[in-house]
């Protein structure tokens, strides 16, 4: 029996909380970042903002204060977008003992210090540090379908400690002592996977979905293992399974995003339109490219999203200039 606190109650971690408590033997709690929304949920047993239409279990509760969530957690799951996992964790840094376990399931890279978010956490704090990734739409986990996992930590006996408690029937955890990989591969794919919508964006077809996920899993695999990652994790379920489900589930935000660029649709009212709702990809893009360039990789599917995301590039011509590189080995 654990008691985890999950922070953040976006769709992934309002649906981490549920399947923890569907598994059962743990106390679970979801902090929600606005004060207003947390009420919301408490009134209707409902995240109507970001996952409508699942009954919140009595046993889930739902704290104050970050200060009230983490008090006594054994696991922190840290569920915030990328961009504000480092605020997150700072604001609950002194109040952490040595013994409690961070995860993050956030999918991206710093902006300016090119961090992935298990290394945001240990420059703040020195607790253990675990990453949760794999192929999983909230929207699915929360509703039960088989779903199968990543969790990853540089000490692999946590990493299977946090299997066994977060696995169930429906959610099935693989462990992984690297990280790096799973980090890279979950936050780099929505990168790809912008990249795919805007080829469905075009009425682009089949040959080119394909070619952008296989090529895309070229250019995330040679950063990561220039990072440090091994080959064997991006062909596992955080980078070939999350890279196929983004490029192909019509659930994913950032896929949806890339439709609606390819479309002709510009980004700031594509953004509007999410809502609230994070798609990772949009500042990923520019990050991934900082770190490539630390590392001397070149992304070219990666450099062209951002020229249409950030230097209005036109979809069609992105294409274009992706498919007149000088020829190449493959
Ligand atoms: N949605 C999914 O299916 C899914 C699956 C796996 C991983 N993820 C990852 O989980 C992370 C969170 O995504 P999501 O889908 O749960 O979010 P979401 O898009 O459903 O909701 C946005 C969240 O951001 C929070 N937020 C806004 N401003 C904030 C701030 N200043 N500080 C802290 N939080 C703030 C909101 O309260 C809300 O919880 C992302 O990194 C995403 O890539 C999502
Ligand atoms: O909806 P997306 O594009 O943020 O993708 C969600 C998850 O990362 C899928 O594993």
């Amino acid at each position: 029996m654990s008691k985890i606190a999950v922070l953040g109650a976006g769709a992934w971690g309002t649906a981490i909380a549920i399947s923890l408590v569907r598994r059962g033997g743990h106390e679970v709690c979801l902090w929600a970042h606005s004060p207003a929304h947390a009420d919301e949920m408490r009134v209707t047993r409902d995240n109507m903002r970001y996952l409508a239409g699942f009954v919140l279990d009595p046993s889930l509760t739902l704290p104050l204060s970050l200060e009230e969530a983490v008090t006594g957690a054994d696991v922190i799951v840290s569920v915030t977008p990328s961009q504000h996992l480092r605020a997150t964790i700072a604001e609950i840094a002194p109040l952490l003992q040595p013994h409690q376990v961070l995860v993050s399931a956030s999918k991206g890279i710093e902006d300016d210090s090119h961090l992935r978010m298990s290394q945001v956490m240990q420059s703040i704090t020195g607790n253990p540090v675990a990453t949760l990734g794999g192929p999983s739409f909230a929207r699915e986990v929360a509703a039960g379908m088989p779903t199968a996992a990543v969790i990853a930590s540089a000490d692999l006996a946590l990493a299977q400690r946090l299997q066994t408690e977060f696995s169930s029937e429906s959610f099935r955890l693989y462990s992984n002592a690297d990280i790096v990989g799973v980090e890279l591969g979950g936050a780099l794919k929505n990168v790809i996977a912008l990249a795919a919508g805007v080829a469905t964006g075009l009425n682009l077809g089949s040959n080119t979905a394909a070619a952008l996920m296989t090529r895309g899993m070229a250019e995330i695999t040679r950063l990561a293992i220039a990072c440090g990652a091994e080959q064997k994790t991006l062909a596992g379920l955080a980078g070939m399974g999350d890279l196929v489900l983004t490029c192909t589930g019509t659930l994913s935000r950032n896929r949806t995003v890339g439709v609606e660029l390819g479309k002709g649709r510009k980004l700031p009212e594509i953004i509007e339109s999410l809502n609230g709702k994070v798609a990772e990809g949009v500042r990923c893009t520019s990050a991934a490219l900082g770190l490539a360039s630390v590392h001397g990789i070149e992304m070219p599917i990666t450099e062209q999203m951002n020229q249409v995301l950030h230097h209005n590039q036109a979809p069609l011509d992105a294409i274009r200039a992706l498919m007149t590189r000088p020829g190449k080995d493959e």
